[in-house]
């Protein structure tokens, strides 16, 4: 039998509100979350999409045990979140990208020391993991400046470190790399990517970027109304949503439209014809082919492939699966 790391059946939440003016007398029932059932075994890496509003932020506090499920099961870690929840937090750790979870007004080395406390770490043990977090996510420079005057980028390394001191088994991250600029993203995929390596930790994160997902993830659960319309692959998603990639060209010259090659739409020309883009199935067909047929039409002076986002896979899911 496999201990999951996240196990739940039926799991459902339901907001009850009341109407505005006149209304108020009526309520109205809203399924935040509808019998969701999600195994996630150990050490696997799980991303978590969805429109706003689908219920990823409701599920992971069910997970955690902030919110009680209206109906449905949920066990993380193997324990009742809601009963038993700071049994839980010595194996969970949680980052939401909006929330501190550091205090605002101390030195970050002193959050980690309070954290450290607070989870009963002993002292030798706490000393070497803050070491390795520090190197790994290049606190050094501000472990003496209070969290509030902390950049963004540094905040969510101080932020991840501080989810991940006592070694969870489980790491959940809600919009992990919102708002940060493109060197801390990538510094935060790399140590998230150490991590399960060499911990052998296991991940669940929403997140509207795919880069993350393509990253960091090797399966991807999609929601919408709170009901799960994909939970597979990472490859499989993209194939599912019949996703297009699409080429930027630029050529030397002003170049005619690029119509008719197989596999591809023209999406639009710009100076002229100098830069034009191009989507083109994935399935059907390869980069390499397309440009060669671009080549015979024009000279191609740079390209660029841009991968398709992730509101637009989870909106081709969403009509797939109604
Ligand atoms: N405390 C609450 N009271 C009433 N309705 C709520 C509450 N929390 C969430 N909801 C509603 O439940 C639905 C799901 O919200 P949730 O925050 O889980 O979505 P989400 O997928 O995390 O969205 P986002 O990507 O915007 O964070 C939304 O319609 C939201 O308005």
């Amino acid at each position: 039998m496999v201990d999951y790391i996240i196990e739940t059946d039926g799991l459902t939440r339901e907001f009850t509100r009341r109407g505005k003016g006149r209304e108020t007398l009526r309520k109205t029932t809203l399924r935040a979350v509808d019998e969701l059932r999600l195994l996630v075994g150990p050490g696997e890496s799980v991303g978590y999409i969805g429109a706003n509003g689908a219920g990823k932020s409701t599920t992971i506090k069910m997970l955690v045990g902030i919110l009680v499920p209206t109906s449905g099961t949920v066990r993380t870690c193997g324990i009742d979140p809601h009963r038993e929840r700071r049994r839980l937090a010595a194996q969970v750790g949680v980052v939401f990208g909006q929330r501190s979870q550091l205090w605002w007004d101390l030195p970050v080395r002193e959050s980690f020391d309070i954290l450290a406390a607070i989870h009963q770490l002993p002292g030798a043990a706490a000393r070497s993991r803050s070491t390795e977090l520090i190197e790994q996510l290049e606190l050094t420079e501000f472990l003496a400046t209070p969290v509030r005057q902390l950049s963004l980028g540094q905040r969510m390394r101080a932020e991840v470190a501080a989810a991940l001191l006592h070694r969870p088994r489980l790491v959940i991250l809600d919009e992990p790399t919102i708002g940060l600029d493109v060197l801390s993203k990538q510094r935060l995929r790399e140590f998230l990517i150490t991590e399960r390596r060499e911990h052998g930790t296991t991940l669940l994160l929403t997140t509207h970027d795919m880069g993350d997902i393509e990253r960091l993830c090797e399966r991807v659960l999609v929601v919408d109304h709170g009901r799960a319309v994909y939970d597979g692959s990472l490859d499989g998603l993209a194939r599912a949503a019949g996703a297009e990639r699409t080429l930027v060209l630029d050529f030397a010259d002003a170049t005619p439209d690029l119509t008719g090659i197989p596999h591809t739409t023209h999406l639009g020309s710009e100076v002229a014809g100098a830069r034009q883009r191009l989507a083109f199935d994935s399935e059907m067909t390869t980069a390499a082919t397309v440009l060669a047929a671009v080549g015979e039409r024009a000279q191609l002076r740079d390209l660029s492939i841009e991968e398709p986002d992730i509101e637009d896979v989870v909106r081709r899911i969403y009509r797939a699966s109604r």
